[in-house]
């Protein structure tokens, strides 16, 4: 049987905007244009798209699980309304100095990924605008994607990208290559 077909997105400035200050409220969440028709078009297309974002926020105390929630709320609404769905959002609460096996760049919430869904991550399309969105994928045999919203152009400009890392003006370009290479073959 084929294994489910699914690509992994980091959340803040690949989905939506991102800001230094954390996005704290379901009113500081703010779609990119484009990323919700881009999802969409990966289901169309068969895919599952899950979530895979740290949010130290939480530990923070810059918000509680019951704003994170309400964020994701709203996040999956605005996916809903363009047709699309995010199957499911993993989430790494905590600080760096927690040491936790969950927060990216460390690979636990994209094993945890390979587990939930029965899949060899070997290829699996993981999407950031962050290193450690990339390391954290890339790890574990995903195929590491830079997309140059939210904090990807200073990403890109740090450099040290994982080898073979490919390098995308946003969301939607990323699909719109990653399908038509996939028509291809
Ligand atoms: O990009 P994802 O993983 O979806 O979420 C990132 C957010 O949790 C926040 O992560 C923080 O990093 P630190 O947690 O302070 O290292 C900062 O980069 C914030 O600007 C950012 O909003
Ligand atoms: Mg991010
Ligand atoms: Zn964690």
């Amino acid at each position: 049987m084929a294994q489910t077909k699914l690509i992994i997105l980091d959340r803040d400035g690949v989905i939506n905007h991102d800001s230094d200050a954390f996005i704290k409220s379901p009113d500081e969440w703010i779609a990119i244009d484009g990323s919700m028709d881009a999802i969409a078009q990966l289901n169309q297309a068969g895919y599952k798209v899950v979530v895979a974002t740290n949010q130290s926020g939480i530990s923070r105390k810059l918000f509680d699980m019951e704003t994170l929630n309400a964020i994701h709320a709203k996040m999956h609404d605005a996916a809903q309304l363009a047709g699309a769905s995010i199957d499911a959002v993993f989430f790494c609460p905590h600080a760096a100095d927690f040491n936790c096996d969950c927060r990216k760049p460390k690979p636990g919430m994209i094993k945890e990924i390979a587990q939930r869904y029965d899949i060899d991550l070997k290829g699996v399309p993981v999407v950031g605008d962050s290193l450690r969105d990339l390391q954290a994928g890339f790890i574990v045999g995903c195929a590491p994607h830079l997309v140059l919203t939210g904090k990807g152009e200073k990403t890109l400009a740090a450099g040290g990208l994982p080898p073979g890392a490919q390098v995308h003006l946003n969301l939607a370009t990323f699909v719109e290559k990653f399908l038509m290479l996939e028509a291809e073959n």
